[in-house]
């Protein structure tokens, strides 16, 4: 079972160190914008010397030419994941994964469909788009899938579609986790882990359920016991 990714949704590097001596286990952690922006690269070799696995996310969204040259440049990092828009396209998607692939063979690509933030009401109207939030997820799910790609992140609420659609090794990497008591935030289409699992997510991310408690550490066991449906055992 994989282990909750959790979001390192910081800007100081000094605090990251902080929050990370918490733990003495192996983690798999996001980066994300505001760090790596305020960090660079270096920010990603310290966290691997510390041991811990990364997904890089920065929802690269360009044309083809300029999304492929700045894969390459992440390819080299020593990453486990890192993402793209699919709402960028096919032609950009096939050229991060050629240009992503080439350099770290290993390393897993995955395309945000739509974000978890957006309401059904919110992308029909924004979006101009007639299809359900579901099938809108679905079909860049599958142009994802056709551009070469390892997966999507999604919502809990799509994961049991995509794989019937498009497969069980299809990778759902899914945002938006919070536990009944936890405040939604800015996130619109919340699931708890425990759903999160009977919906087939292949991986859960976890951010300010985690990092905004008192006692992280604790609250990230109860999350991986819920999540790994051992809680109470
Ligand atoms: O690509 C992502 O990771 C992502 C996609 C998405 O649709 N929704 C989403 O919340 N995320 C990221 O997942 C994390 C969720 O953080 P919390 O809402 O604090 O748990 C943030 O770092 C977001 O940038």
């Amino acid at each position: 079972m994989n282990v909750p990714i959790i979001a390192l949704d910081f800007r100081e590097f000094d605090t990251v160190k902080d929050f990370l001596g918490k733990f003495d286990e192996k983690l798999f952690v996001k980066v994300g914008m505001e760090l790596y922006l305020s960090n660079g690269p270096k920010v990603v070799e310290e966290i691997r010397q510390m041991g811990h696995d990364i997904f890089l996310d920065l929802k690269l969204y360009d044309i083809p030419n300029t999304v492929g040259k700045s894969m390459e440049s992440l390819g080299r990092l020593d990453i486990q994941m890192t993402n793209v828009h699919a709402q960028g396209g096919t032609a950009m998607m096939k050229r991060a994964a050629e240009s992503f692939k080439d350099n770290n063979p290993d390393g897993r690509l995955i395309a945000v469909t739509q974000l978890t933030s957006m309401s059904e009401e919110m992308v029909q109207k924004e979006h101009q788009t007639v299809l359900s939030l579901t099938d809108s997820v679905v079909h860049y799910a599958t142009l994802a899938k056709e551009a070469g790609l390892d997966g999507v992140v999604s919502s809990p609420l799509e994961s049991e579609i995509i794989h019937e659609k498009l497969g069980p090794e299809f990778l759902t990497v899914t945002p938006g986790i919070r536990l009944p008591e936890d405040s939604k935030d800015d996130q619109v289409r919340v699931v708890t882990p425990v759903d999160a699992k009977d919906m087939k997510s292949d991986y859960i991310v976890v951010g300010r359920s985690i990092t905004q408690d008192d006692n992280p550490r604790d609250k990230y066991k109860r999350i991986k016991a819920l999540w790994e449906g051992t809680a109470g055992e």
